[in-house]
């Protein structure tokens, strides 16, 4: 048999970094899934913090329940027992009563609670109250008080730790609650005072006490914006110390501002550019004109004319005899800029390559003996151009679209490529900038706000499913004016076959119906490439009136005669999603429309509601945020960003604009962290972020 480790004698005393397989009441089984919420140490747990709190300050009288209510009551337990059930089931049960009345409690499949709840405890209680022979409760949520009722009335505050497979947070509360005497008194403050006394939040032993054991809500959230503020605190400072040291290395390419294909540019150009781009494209310049390297975000909202950004960025590097490359995270969208591109070049006689993984086995090979050249050259492709077969003789720039969809690994691929060439990262989820600063504090942010002029605003609206036939007469109305409509299905998953099925049933329903006297196009992710590429083609170039599609079409399609987008069961978009998709329309100068269709409940009414009342993108992520959290703002989480355990960028504003100025405070006076009073900051950086090893000398 194993020798228990618990009993062997080199058992260390109980610290912060024990492993927690080291503590009471942890077995194998509970250590795994405690690894799995990220508790590998003692110190893990207190960092551990509860993710919701019930408060016993709004107890009811047991008198005054009624059936279907949800309740929270205090009472004393008056009788208990287990009693089997016919099916084997073994319930535990026990009355309780308060002032004004009794209560029957039962924990169906709980037996063992009858060894840790005893007669005269106090319990609280949380659940939906049914009424059989009198009062009854199952409680969804439960705190022993012990035997003496110990200020109960004074607002005990129940603590609900997230938990895990195995693991329900009534154990963890528990292991919580029989370790923190042990382990409180050796926390140390990590932060010197005059921080702490900058972020008005209270030291870190008395936080952590606070957000475990609080005694009202109001005290468990002040411990929180403590535990919140060190770790925005931590990600400002190694965005900081990233930057100073990005400007102490001077290794990047001082391009010259030679205004010769840039100029040339303009004057072809059909339009003027909006003040937006100027504004961006003078602080590219700045960045490209520095010997230092630029990691540039330039955060637009839909139809804000990113794309010409990056042109202009790719003619300065090329006017100086650099090769510039442009990213894109589709075939369709590298097409398009590529035609976009090749069209406004063409006056300036400059012919660009395109590179996907679909070119033949000769069209690669002259893409690639033009892209050895020393010559200047702009490259457009998808991740195809991160491949190792894929050379550069003189990269200068890398513009990447839609950027958080690649991963971490193929952004730097490309930008290691050539001579450490300035980078442009381009995104369209248009995030707030406090947020931004957040995620992306290492790079510089521009940010276009403009749309060009002469669009006009798109009318959108929600109907429901009555007033189908009246909408989809509406969107022949628009067809029958020249126009092309879009009607778009939700596949979040292009796995999903039923989601797939929809799609398809609802095309030949509306090839066939509504719309037999139309060209109508499917789209989605499941078709072959060159079936995609033909279908969007045929809509692009007006040979299709109405195109039934998946999401596909989300990510920077540009076809101005499309006025019209109907969007199909819009609950199961997320806001900022809609609004991509709403881009999709409005973007020539005619009046376009969204129409959100269908029946949906209250909730998601009251969410759509503002991405109907809005089209500024910026206000729709902030709401999106707020709803759904940041994975899935960007559809997915991205590794090598900052997550949050406990902070909220977004809820934390204030707490998050004290945390960079405190950043700042300290890497003033401690460049490098090495002073004592950094010791605790530095510490807390080293065990958390894998970053820190490499921006300071951290040990
Ligand atoms: N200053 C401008 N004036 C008029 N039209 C412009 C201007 N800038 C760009 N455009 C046009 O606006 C359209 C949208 O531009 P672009 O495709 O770059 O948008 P985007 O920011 O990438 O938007 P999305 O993310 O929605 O695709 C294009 O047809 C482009 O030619």
């Amino acid at each position: 048999m194993a020798a228990d480790p618990r009993r062997t004698p080199a058992q260390p005393k109980l610290s912060l970094d024990t492993p927690v397989t080291y503590l009471k009441g942890v077995g194998p089984a509970r250590a795994q899934a405690l690894a799995k919420l990220g508790v590998i140490f003692a110190r893990d747990l207190l960092y551990h913090v509860p993710h919701r709190y019930e408060d016993a300050s709004t107890v009811s009288r047991i008198a005054d329940l009624e059936a279907g209510m949800d309740g929270t009551v205090i009472g004393k337990v008056v009788s208990k027992g287990v009693i089997p059930t016919r099916k084997g089931l073994r319930i535990f049960q026990a009355v309780v009563k308060d002032a004004s009345g009794m209560l029957e409690v039962s924990w169906p499949g709980q037996p063992f609670l009858d060894r840790t709840i005893n007669k005269g405890d106090v319990l609280l209680l949380a659940g939906t109250v049914r009424f059989f022979h009198g009062r009854q409760l199952q409680p969804r949520e439960f705190v022993n008080l012990g035997p003496e009722e110990q200020g109960t009335g004074g607002g005990r505050v129940l603590s609900v730790y997230p938990a895990t497979e195995g693991l329900s947070f009534r154990q963890i509360r528990a292991l919580v609650e029989s370790h923190l005497d042990l382990l409180l008194p050796q926390v140390r403050e990590t932060l010197p005072p005059d921080i702490l006394k900058l972020a008005g939040v209270p030291p870190l032993p008395e936080a952590l006490r606070m957000v475990h054991r609080p005694t009202s809500i109001a005290e468990a959230l002040e411990g929180r914006a403590r535990l919140a503020f060190e770790e925005l605190l931590c990600v400002h400072v190694l965005h900081r110390r990233a930057n100073a040291l990005a400007r102490d290395k001077r290794d990047g390419i001082a391009f010259a501002n030679r205004r010769q294909l840039t100029s040339a540019l303009k004057a072809a150009l059909p339009f003027e550019l909006t003040g937006a781009q100027t504004r961006a494209l003078r602080e590219i310049v700045m960045d490209m004109t520095s010997d230092r390297r630029m990691h540039r975000l330039l955060q637009g909202d839909v139809g804000s004319g990113k794309t010409i950004v990056a042109l202009f960025a790719s003619l300065l590097a090329m006017e100086n005899g650099w090769q510039a490359a442009v990213m894109a995270p589709t075939e369709l969208l590298a097409e398009q800029h590529f035609r976009t591109f090749s069209r406004l070049l063409e006056p300036l006689g400059i012919r660009p390559v395109l590179v996907t993984g679909r070119l033949s086995a000769r069209e690669r090979r002259e893409a690639a003996a033009l892209m050895e050249q020393p010559a200047p050259l702009l490259v457009v492709g998808t991740h195809a151009l991160v491949q190792e077969a894929t050379q550069f003789a003189r990269l200068g720039f890398v513009a990447i679209d839609e950027q958080h969809r690649f991963g971490v690994e193929q952004r730097k691929a490309l930008g290691a490529k050539g001579h450490a060439p300035d980078v442009l990262l381009m995104s369209a989820t248009p995030i707030p900038r406090s947020l931004a600063l957040t995620l992306y504090g290492d790079l510089d942010v521009s940010i276009l706000d403009e749309k060009p002029p002469g669009r006009q605003p798109i009318t959108s609206a929600m109907r429901p499913e009555s007033a189908r036939e009246r909408v989809l007469q509406f969107v022949e109305s628009e067809l029958q004016k020249g126009r092309q409509a879009y009607v778009v299905y939700p596949l979040i998953d292009e796995s999903e076959k039923s989601d797939l099925k929809a799609a398809t049933i609802a095309y030949a329903e509306l090839a066939e119906g509504p719309f037999a006297s139309r060209r109508v196009g499917l789209l989605h992710g499941r078709l072959p490439g060159d079936e995609k590429d033909a279908v969007m083609r045929a809509f692009r170039d007006g040979e299709l009136d109405l195109l039934v599609a998946t999401t596909v079409i989300e990510v920077g399609i540009d076809v101005g005669n499309a006025t019209m987008m109907l969007i199909e069961h819009p609950e199961r978009f997320g806001l900022s999603q809609l609004h991509q998709l709403r881009g999709r329309v409005g973007r020539g100068g005619e009046q376009s429309y969204c129409i959100l269709l269908g029946d949906v409940g209250q909730e998601a009414a009251e969410r759509l509601q503002t991405f109907v009342g809005t089209e500024d993108g910026f206000e729709i992520a902030r709401a999106d945020l707020r709803l759904r959290g940041m994975g899935d703002l960007f559809g997915e989480r991205q590794s090598g960003e900052p997550t949050f355990r406990v902070a909220d960028p977004l809820r934390d504003e204030e707490l998050n604009l004290r945390a960079r100025e405190a950043a700042d405070r300290l890497l003033t006076r401690d460049p490098e962290l090495t002073a004592p009073e950094s010791q605790g900051l530095r510490n807390v950086l080293s065990t958390r972020y894998a970053r820190a090893l490499d921006l300071f000398r951290v040990g």
